[in-house]
């Protein structure tokens, strides 16, 4: 406010912006995110409110018109805009003063260009086959497992041998380590003393950063030295593309953070995705039933050691709904940021520029106007033409949405095949309370008791 200089007779968004620097980042996380949002909407505005999170003041518009608004004017009246903790996470610390385009942490076109879904088809045998090891090595031999860190194992390990064609264990450790420590803080009040989160995903992503650049450097020479090799991973088709554009597409440092980019967009997303469909499934005996049924038909229809093919995925049609519901529940990615480029307004309100906004799920994916008894865990919803626009938007929408959904889509549907056609799911603490951290994380971790089907 004390910013603004726009004319007197201009109304900002009702709301508060909380602490100093602080600001209302700490409600944010104690309510979580859902609680806060629909507490606010209700007291300020159900359009759109100012509040001030992770130091910046914002506006968070609201209901499938707040989330068309924000979408359809990507680059006209907002730009993209990222949080300084991810930003000095994610990029040389030297650059973050540049704007996002500037540090080019994710070249846009590009990300659309390498994960298009038929792009991604090869994939699919490779993501079969991982996840049978995975299934074979960390699943099978237990008779309790604990899901959620075995789903983060297994997108990890995935997301090192499609991005970075990386399966030594010993080498996905020197990434996983720090990487995990960059993941903690990114979203954290930018305070840089040791120990706090912020400063451990620097320090996390710098170490990162340094393992990436060393690959870089290795792939590069083999491809050099080799002009011959396939490349199968999106590092080497990124090397690929360089080189054939002059070094003008990427450098070495623009490519690392493309890498980090993508490592840290796809990792909490899709195995948290990948934890809560499953936590649903070991909960819910008739959903878990129509889904065990799918999978056996597509199982019983191939061969002894056949892996998974697309025309597979394309008959994982109500399993893909029961996915699209969990994610409608319980959203990995919360939303999305941008910064006005201008002022302009919105629903009778004044948004100066400067100021960053911010759309979120959780003004619409439970709100009984668009999905009836929100909290029931319906998969029927997602059938014929499914939720009206702009209500179900786990991705995003518009020309920034998500370019990993097809990715994460494949991914989780590959994995539910093998866990779902081998073992039926039974938790151990029924009621697991999920609390918030960047994403929604149940606390214990979710453990099941396993029980391999009778042949
Ligand atoms: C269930 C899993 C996932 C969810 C829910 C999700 C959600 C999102 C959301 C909400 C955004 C922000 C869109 C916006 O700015 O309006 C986003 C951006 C992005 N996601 Fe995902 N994502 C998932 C998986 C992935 C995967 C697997 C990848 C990569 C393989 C990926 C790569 C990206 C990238 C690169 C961006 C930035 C795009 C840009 O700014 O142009 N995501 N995602």
């Amino acid at each position: 406010k004390k910013h603004y200089t726009g004319s007197g007779s201009s109304k900002l968004p009702p709301g508060t912006t909380g602490w100093p620097l602080v600001g209302e980042s700490m409600k944010f996380v104690m309510l979580g995110p859902e609680k806060y949002i629909s507490g606010r909407m209700k007291d300020c505005s159900p359009d759109v409110f100012r509040t001030s999170l992770l130091g910046e003041t914002m506006a968070v518009f609201c209901g499938p018109a707040g989330n068309k608004f924000l979408f359809s004017n990507d680059n006209k009246l907002v730009t993209s805009w990222l949080p300084l903790s991810i930003k000095k996470a994610l990029v040389f610390p030297d650059f973050v003063d540049n704007s996002v385009k500037d540090i080019a942490a994710l070249k846009h076109n590009f990300m659309h260009e390498i994960l298009k879904p038929e792009a991604l088809r090869h994939y699919i045998p490779i993501m079969d086959s991982m996840a049978r090891q995975h299934i074979e090595a960390d699943w099978s031999p237990r008779k309790e497992i604990k899901v959620l860190p075995l789903s983060k194992k297994y997108t990890f390990d995935l997301a090192c041998r499609l991005f970075l064609n990386i399966e030594d264990l010993e080498d996905i450790k020197r990434l996983s380590d720090p990487f995990s420590r960059v993941i903690s803080g990114l979203f954290s009040v930018p305070i840089d003393f040791p120990g706090t989160a912020y400063s451990g995903a620097i320090k996390g992503g710098k170490m990162v950063r340094d393992e990436l650049l060393s690959i870089i450097r290795r792939r590069a020479k083999q491809l050099s030295e080799n002009k011959d090799m396939v490349a199968t991973d999106l590092l080497s088709r990124m090397l690929l593309a360089m080189d054939q554009e002059n070094d003008k597409l990427m450098n070495e440092m623009e490519i690392s953070n493309n890498v980090i980019g993508l490592l840290v967009a796809s990792y909490d997303t899709t195995s948290i995705s990948l934890t809560m469909v499953l936590n649903f499934l070991a909960q819910l005996p008739h959903i878990y039933q129509e889904v065990m049924e799918e999978q056996m038909e597509i199982a019983k229809a191939k061969g002894p050691g056949e892996l998974l093919n697309w025309e597979d995925i394309e008959k994982m049609k109500y399993s893909w709904n029961v996915v699209r519901e969990a994610l409608r529940l319980t959203p990995p990615a919360q939303g999305s940021f941008r910064e006005a480029k201008t002022d302009f307004t919105y629903a009778g309100f004044t948004i100066p520029k400067g100021w960053k906004t911010f759309w979120t799920v959780h003004t619409t994916h439970k709100n009984p106007q668009y999905f009836p008894e929100p909290e029931k865990f319906d998969p029927s919803r997602f059938e014929g033409s499914g939720p009206a626009p702009y209500t179900f938007v786990p991705f995003g929408g518009g020309p920034r949405m998500c370019p990993g959904k097809e990715y994460a889509r494949l991914e989780i549907l590959v994995f539910l095949h093998n866990v779902v056609t081998k073992f039926k799911m039974e938790k151990t603490i029924p009621n697991e309370k999920i609390v918030f951290h960047s994403s929604p994380t149940p606390v214990h971790g979710v453990p099941v008791r396993l029980h391999l089907h009778e042949k």
